[in-house]
């Protein structure tokens, strides 16, 4: 029984949710008094103005600052998203991280408890689009590969990556959110052949000036004028079928 046996106040999973507590809070498995916060790898009370306070604090910013700079850092070294995450928290003396043993999410982007993988999962902040376009610029310029890299390319290699993630489902029946039952490798291919994907499109869009992050948001906003959602609940007809 340490500090903690005698506070009542508990984890509440939808802080995870909160733009202010959501890229560092986590769960501490059976400690639920406590919350842990990955960048500065401290316990705090599972309260949520200490957590807000937490978040105001000099120390917190600048862990912040740095462990998004160490992913950004990691540049073509590492093949995936957290696995950058886990370099940079190492290169930042985090190991105490792993000590804790907490559940975080894995490289594939599942959690350990598979029952649950997909409820409440959320992308790292980091790298943005821009990160993303500027790794593979720089990824295809030291090798001179820029030659090859035209639209119609970048389109035929990104529909030859859709064709390998669908590969991956091919012949499994439906498959249910979280991916129940799929091993570790299968997991980690398919966290490869979606990033090839990404990886792709962004470069594609970035020879066609497209400026994505822009572009999808006003996507979005289209969507929602064409399938309101009052009057398309529950269906998933296409939205001609709606027109009067
Ligand atoms: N001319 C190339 C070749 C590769 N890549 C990069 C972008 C993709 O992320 C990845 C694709 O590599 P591969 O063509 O080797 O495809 P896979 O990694 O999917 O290998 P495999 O087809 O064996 O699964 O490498 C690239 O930018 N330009």
């Amino acid at each position: 029984m340490g500090k903690w046996a005698s506070y009542t106040k508990k984890y509440c999973k939808s802080w995870e949710k909160e733009a202010l507590l959501k890229d560092w809070i986590r769960r501490v498995p059976g400690d639920d008094p406590k919350a842990y916060c990955r960048f500065c790898k401290v316990g705090i009370r599972a309260h949520h103005a200490d957590l807000v306070n937490h978040a105001s604090t000099a120390k917190h910013k600048r862990n912040a600052a740095l462990f998004s700079s160490a992913i950004f850092d990691m540049g073509c070294q590492s093949t995936t998203i957290d696995e950058s995450t886990k370099i940079a928290e190492l290169k930042l003396g985090h190991q105490d991280a792993q000590k804790m043993a907490l559940k975080e999410t894995d490289v594939n982007g599942t959690t350990e408890n598979e029952k649950d993988a997909s409820e409440g999962f959320q992308f790292s902040a980091t790298p943005s689009l821009e990160d993303i376009r500027q790794l593979q610029a720089k990824f295809a310029a030291e090798r001179d590969w820029d030659q090859y890299h035209q639209p119609r390319n970048l389109l035929l290699a990104l529909v030859g990556e859709v064709g390998e993630v669908s590969e991956l489902f091919q012949w499994k029946g439906e498959v249910a959110p979280g991916l129940p039952g799929w091993t570790a490798s299968e997991r980690e291919s398919l966290a490869h052949e979606l990033s090839d994907v990404l990886i792709y499109l962004v470069e594609l869009a970035e020879k066609c000036c497209v400026d994505l992050p822009k572009a999808v948001l006003a996507k979005m906003a289209i969507n929602a004028c064409k399938y309101p959602a009052s009057r398309v609940q529950g269906s998933a007809k296409k939205y001609t079928e709606y027109q009067d």
